[in-house]
């Protein structure tokens, strides 16, 4: 396989509470790999493990067939993997396109702000290319002198998403991307999904609440429960999963 981002027999405790026990998950590139489960179920914990902002207990993470267990969030970063954060941390006062070049920017600076001041001519030309690009993919070329403080819920998803492809990022984290969003806004942000994984070839995990949304999108699907993995396989398994039912049940239920 393509591949992505893979974990291996990961373990978080917290203190006594074991949050995530155990989770094999494979998201390879080309394809929308989706992690699903009710609330509490170790979802987010899980996604933390795997953009390095949580160390596991025991397991591995790795990327691109690489162990980055003990790299750090940036390390990854700088490997390829992206992530986008269910509260957007875009810069109100910037216009849509130059939060989109932050993506790239940000990247060449490497944690070195200066850089970005005294920036190559060569540089600056990539940061252009890879910021037309993704305003194009996101359909955003409308917007992009817009300060982004201004834009609806919907259209600051997909400058976030812009900010993350500038980044020519290739494998990407999406946490709870309809968050906010209303059912036309959801829709679309998942046609921009899928375009993105078709066009650029790249993974993604998707951690999301709207079923809908990751019925339409994801090609293979994990469920937990509890911090283990009850279920895994292609939505349509997962609809008619009697296990992944029941766990759904029961959270209602409490
Ligand atoms: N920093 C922490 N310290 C202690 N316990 C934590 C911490 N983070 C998460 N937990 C616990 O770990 C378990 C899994 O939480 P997690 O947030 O990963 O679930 P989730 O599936 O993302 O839930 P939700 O869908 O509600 O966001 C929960 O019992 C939660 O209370």
């Amino acid at each position: 396989m393509n591949a992505g981002l893979r974990v291996d027999g990961l373990t978080i405790r917290f203190g006594g509470l074991t949050a995530v026990d155990g989770v094999t998950l494979d998201a390879p590139r080309g394809r929308v790999t989706g992690l699903i489960g009710p609330n509490g179920a170790g979802k987010t914990t899980t996604f933390n493990a795997c953009s390095g902002l949580l160390r596991p207990s025991a397991g591995t993470v790795s990327l691109f067939g690489q162990d980055v267990t003990g790299a750090s969030a940036a390390a990854r970063a700088r490997r390829g993997l992206g992530r986008t954060f269910q509260r957007m941390d875009l810069f109100d006062s910037l216009t849509v396109e130059q939060n989109i070049a932050l993506g790239l920017e940000a990247r060449l600076a490497r944690g070195h702000p200066i850089k970005q001041l005294v920036s190559s001519r060569a540089d600056r030309k990539a940061v252009r290319t890879a910021t037309e690009e993704a305003l194009e993919l996101c359909e955003l070329g409308e917007l992009r002198r817009e300060p982004a403080g201004a834009l609806s819920t919907g259209h600051r998803r997909r400058v976030d998403l812009g900010r993350v492809l500038a980044g020519g990022f290739s494998m990407l984290l999406l946490d709870e991307p309809s968050s906010g969003l209303d059912t036309s806004e959801t829709v679309r942000f998942g046609q921009l999904v899928s375009r993105v994984v078709a066009e650029r070839g790249c993974g993604v995990l998707l951690v999301e609440h709207d079923m809908a949304l990751v019925m339409a999108i994801c090609d293979y699907l994990y469920v937990l429960d509890f911090g283990e993995l009850i279920f895994e396989g292609a939505p349509d398994e997962v609809r008619g999963s009697e296990v992944v039912r029941a766990a759904y049940l029961g959270s209602e239920a409490a």
